[in-house]
């Protein structure tokens, strides 16, 4: 969906204590995986828990457009019936992404070692985010793009007839990246190696493994690096969605901000390259025990019990950012209610998602009475105490999901209402937040 319909100004106001179970839907970094490889796949991959939000759902139409069929049987419950590597048919239409960064960079990276051309184009938000980033190790394996003024969409993708396998360094810490890479490499001839200095979300090298790729990793002294061999006949899995961290994280921070809470969020995947926000928290003085560790769908998972807590300011480590990336905008909201500074460094990354997310929160924060600092690359935000966020003030969302969600958490606990300028792009990640905030006693409501 290139369009999120009219704006939907929402607001959040104190509430009091939040209590019960939360249970989140599923991931969506795995989710788009899930489809994408299911149609890479030979036979009929079955998905339970996929998450149904606009980034998926468009996923869902791309694979469609490539020539799979892509079936929804009931709510979370859908089957691909895949083409095989290499077996992508060319696309008669745009393929539109919507909102969704994983959604464009990873399909771009499959289809660009297939002897077809497609076009791509998404929303207000992803057609100003940089799409150089996979192009340039795309065009390695002999693919072609065509694009805007700074790669940036509409973009026309030549895939290479004759591909040639690829090592590559990523330039910056992306899962996107690395994953276009890999997907790219399933239909070239023999090894296709991503090297990253950082490593980042790791579902491409393990669903990759379970759907039959061979898939080695290895820490050198260059960096992570990921090996894969080329052309493999990836074979049809039974995926079950674990629940997605990322959109755990807001209950779980209202919960930590709100007197007297004390909620439960099953299921919450504690894979090492996504669960940062939750150690930070824990680092801050929070309330947070971890219950029932066990495996769902092949990712550590557990049962996250959050009481309310009194939180302190802390300096959370640069090497964290990558595990905690999308978490940022909502650890500083958290941090307004923290006492002292919370200094967040090394995350320029927040600056080209679906909005400038360091000046999207810096903005909001301080029309709530929040003192901050920035720079290109820092985010420090002062604590106001339990008791001192003033709150009142109303925050642009810029077309990004995490903004909205994460100014709505902040009013929950602020001394007067906190309204956003749109809550639509909401739906494109955690389409039930609303309800299932309130159902645990928030206080969030559409003007
Ligand atoms: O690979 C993925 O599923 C994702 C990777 C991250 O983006 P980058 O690769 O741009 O860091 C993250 O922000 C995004 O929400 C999901
Ligand atoms: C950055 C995000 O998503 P994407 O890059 O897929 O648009 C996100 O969900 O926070």
């Amino acid at each position: 969906m290139s369009g999120h319909g009219d704006p939907i100004r929402m607001s959040s106001q104190k509430c009091g204590p939040l209590s019960g179970v939360a249970e989140v839907p599923g991931d969506k970094s795995i989710s788009h995986r899930a489809l994408i490889l299911g149609a890479l796949s030979v036979g009929e991959t079955k998905i339970t828990g996929l998450l149904e939000g606009e980034d998926v759902l468009d996923t869902a139409k791309a694979m469609r457009a490539f020539g799979a069929t892509v079936t929804q049987h009931g709510p979370g419950e859908w089957s691909v019936q895949g083409v095989g590597v290499g077996g992508f048919a060319e696309p008669e239409q745009v393929i539109d992404c919507g909102n969704s960064g994983t959604g464009v960079r990873l399909i771009m990276g499959c289809m660009a070692t297939s002897d077809i051309t497609a076009t791509f184009t998404g929303d207000g938000s992803l057609r100003k985010r940089p799409m150089g980033r996979v192009t340039d190790p795309i065009a390695l394996f002999g693919a072609k793009a065509y694009g805007r003024q700074g790669g940036r969409l509409p973009m026309t993708v030549v895939g290479a007839a004759d591909p040639a396998p690829v090592t590559y360094t990523t330039p910056m810490a992306s899962a996107q990246v690395k994953s276009a890479v890999l997907l790219a490499g399933l239909n070239a001839p023999g090894q296709t190696v991503v090297i990253e200095k950082v490593a980042t979300r790791d579902h491409t090298e393990r669903m990759l493994r379970g759907f039959g790729a061979d898939v080695t990793v290895e820490d050198t002294n260059e960096g992570h690096k990921i090996t894969l061999q080329g052309r493999p006949e990836l074979v049809a899995q039974t995926v079950a969605v674990p629940r997605d961290p990322s959109s755990a994280a807001f209950p779980v921070c209202a919960a930590l901000i709100v007197p007297g809470s004390d909620i439960t969020v099953p299921g919450v995947s504690q894979n090492p390259t996504r669960n940062g926000l939750f150690i930070t928290l824990k680092e801050m003085g929070g309330d947070i025990e971890f219950l029932n560790e066990r495996e769902e769908g092949g990712e550590p998972v557990a049962d996250l019990r959050v009481r309310h807590s009194a939180l302190h300011g802390i300096e959370v480590p640069e090497d964290r950012a990558a595990s905690m990336i999308d978490e940022y905008p909502v650890l500083s909201v958290v941090a307004a209610f923290a006492t002292g500074k919370t200094v967040m460094k090394g995350v320029h990354e927040l600056r080209v998602k679906e909005s400038d997310r360091i000046d999207a929160m810096a903005r909001g924060l301080e029309a709530n009475g929040i003192t901050i600092e920035e720079d290109e690359d820092t985010l420090i935000v002062h604590g106001m105490g339990q008791d001192g966020v003033p709150g009142g003030g109303v925050a642009a969302t810029h077309l990004d999901h995490r903004i909205a969600m994460s100014f709505m958490i902040l009013g929950l606990a602020a001394q007067k209402p906190v309204s956003v300028d749109d809550g639509s792009p909401i739906a494109t990640s955690f389409p039930i937040f609303e309800p299932l905030l309130n159902g645990l006693g928030a206080k969030i409501t559409r003007d």
